[in-house]
């Protein structure tokens, strides 16, 4: 038997870490260990090598992953998943951590069904939006990433009397736009969660204006669709010079903060543990209410992440 490691969908920081601690505590373990280079295609076409220590060293620091990821639309043929369990088996690997997001689960899930192997999922995407987990691997990089864009973006906005739209991504998800207009004191926080009452934000904005306001900075979430409409409301109605900056891709790299590090570790101690210890695998290492533990991956994939309603009701202060 041995144990693989392999990334897939969207890359985060926090993968690196996650991807040294394999390697050293599957060292530790006794247990033989492999890579499984870009994520679902890499392991479609053989993409398979074995790891050593020298591999990881130095890479704590570094965002992305080395060992790469990928979106795989051969995956989805049963052919293709086939000829990926045959390259398994070639290498004796009955035992694979996988760093992903819900579809890579869901791809997993499908993929254990029909084949004799084990696996642990370990929650990682910038977006935060997987179900019965707190914490997903690379938000709190992703989060330091986005204040710092938005301190920036309010030095230039309170020196030159602009409002800013600032949208962050997520995919269907408001919380990075959540706890980034939270922690960086935004006017205005828009997320496909919740309604935004414009009639009440145009009344006390305009009021706020009157009265010396000079900027605004309103955090949109990429899955509202919103960013031109907001900025074009900010313009027109509330009479704010306005520019736009989508913050894209930026969001996904960068040194991988202390949290994303020590939940990295922690992530695959768990994943490995449970691996070595237990023949039903197929679960999905969570970290809820301070504490770690493994959830079905049938739960995970039937279940929608849903932001903490504290949270949601936070952003009401905001506006
Ligand atoms: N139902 C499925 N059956 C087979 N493969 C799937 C399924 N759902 C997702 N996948 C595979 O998982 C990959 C990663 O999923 P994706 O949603 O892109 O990223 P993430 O894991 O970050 O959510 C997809 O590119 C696809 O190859
Ligand atoms: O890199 P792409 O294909 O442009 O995808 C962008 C999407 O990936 C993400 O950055 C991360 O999403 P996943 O982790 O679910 O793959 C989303 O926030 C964003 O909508």
């Amino acid at each position: 038997m041995a144990l693989a490691i392999m990334c897939s969908g969207g890359d985060a920081p926090g993968m690196n870490p996650a991807i040294k601690k394999f390697v050293d505590y599957a060292f530790k373990r006794g247990q033989k260990h492999y890579f499984i280079h870009h994520g679902l295609e890499g392991m479609i076409d053989g993409e398979i090598t074995e790891a050593s220590h020298s591999d990881v060293a130095g890479i704590l620091h570094r965002g992305g992953a080395i060992i790469r990821s990928s979106r795989s639309k051969r995956f989805f043929e049963y052919e293709y998943r086939k000829q990926a369990f045959e390259n398994l088996k070639k290498y004796d690997i009955t035992g694979l951590v996988v760093l992903g997001g819900d579809g890579s689960f869901r791809a997993m899930q499908r993929f254990s069904e029909e084949f004799p192997l084990n696996f642990v999922g370990i929650p990682t995407t910038i977006d935060n939006d997987i179900y019965g987990t707190d914490y997903c691997l690379g938000v709190d990089t992703a989060l330091n990433v986005i204040r710092d864009a938005l301190d920036k973006i309010r030095d230039t906005a309170s020196t030159f009397d602009r409002a800013f739209v600032v949208e962050v991504m997520g995919r269907e998800c408001g919380y990075l736009a959540v706890v980034s207009a939270l922690a960086s004191g935004a006017e205005i926080c828009i997320i496909p969660e919740a309604d935004f009452n414009i009639k009440v934000a145009e009344k006390q904005l305009l009021e706020e204006v009157a009265g010396g306001r000079g900027y605004i900075l309103a955090v949109v979430a990429e899955g509202t669709g919103k960013t031109a409409e907001i900025a074009e409301w900010l313009e027109s109605t509330i009479g704010l010079e306005t520019r736009v900056s989508i913050l894209g891709h930026i969001q996904r790299g960068g040194n991988p903060t202390v949290t994303d590090r020590l939940m990295a570790f922690e992530f695959v101690i768990h994943a490995i543990d449970h691996l070595l210890h237990s023949r039903d695998a197929n679960k999905v290492v969570y970290y809820r209410d301070g504490a770690y533990g493994l959830m079905e991956i049938d739960d995970v994939v039937s279940h929608t992440y849903t932001i903490d309603s504290e949270l949601l009701s936070a952003i009401n202060l905001i506006d």
